[in-house]
């Protein structure tokens, strides 16, 4: 069966183009030992990741990925936020990698004539300095942030915002990332989802979700989407 042809791709960023649990887990660790908490093991803090900055806040101050309903009080976690911040715009982009074949990928995808969007649930004010570093903020003519909009993946809004702007037919676009709010704000938007293995999806085979297609690497998936997409 040959897919129908896609014109926009769509890509989450944490952990599916960059490894950023390093830097995360260290600004996360940081605003606990601030705020006089105990701090944690990266794997721990890696399954708290994917629901943006405000949920990791919320879920290390708790310690579990689970926050109950009224388990802290809006001053708390606003206060833990703004620290968490503060720590992460002061450790972004030392330990933050690219997965490999991702910069190559993308201009490969460019040039193969698709349109790459971003839609990160990471709040926008950090997405520009990692986009720079790496040499893609000419890649992505649309980047939206968790906070750009009033809902985020899974909500399928980010993903619909983009196809209107771009003007482009949700069946003409592909959403590509490494967790379940990938792939459920993907399948809620009526759009192809292409899961990635090796980012963070809370411990879970992203394969489990039904993606459209999963790949264990980028080359894979980059190979996959000219044969099949074009
Ligand atoms: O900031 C997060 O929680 C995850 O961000 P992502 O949507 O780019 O994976
Ligand atoms: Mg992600």
């Amino acid at each position: 069966m040959t897919a129908v042809k896609k014109e926009l791709l769509i890509f989450d960023l944490d952990g599916t183009l960059i490894d950023s649990v390093p830097d995360l887990a260290q600004a996360t660790n940081n605003m606990l030992t601030t705020l006089g908490k105990s701090t944690y093991p990266i794997e721990t803090i890696r399954n708290w990741v994917g629901n943006g900055s405000r949920m990791l806040v919320e879920r290390a101050l708790v310690g579990s990925v689970e926050v109950a309903e009224g388990q802290l009080s809006k001053e708390e976690a606003d206060h833990a936020e703004k620290v968490f911040f503060d720590a992460y715009a002061k450790v972004s982009g030392d330990n933050t990698v690219a997965y490999p074949n991702v910069s190559e990928g993308l201009k490969k995808l460019k040039q193969a004539g698709f349109t790459l969007a971003l839609v990160t649930n990471k709040p926008s004010q950090f997405v520009p300095k990692i986009l720079e570093s790496f040499g893609w903020s000419e890649l992505f003519t649309e980047v939206l942030g968790g906070d750009s909009l009033p809902t985020k993946k899974p909500d399928p809004e980010p993903l619909r915002h983009v196809c209107r702007t771009l003007q482009t037919a949700p069946e003409h676009a592909v959403m590509i990332g490494d967790s379940k709010n990938d792939i459920f704000a993907g399948q809620n938007a009526n759009i192809d989802t292409l899961g990635l293995s090796y980012g963070y999806n809370y411990g879970q085979d992203i394969r489990e979700l039904k993606p459209t297609a999963a790949f264990d690497d980028f080359q894979g998936l980059v190979d996959w989407v000219i044969t099949e997409y074009t």
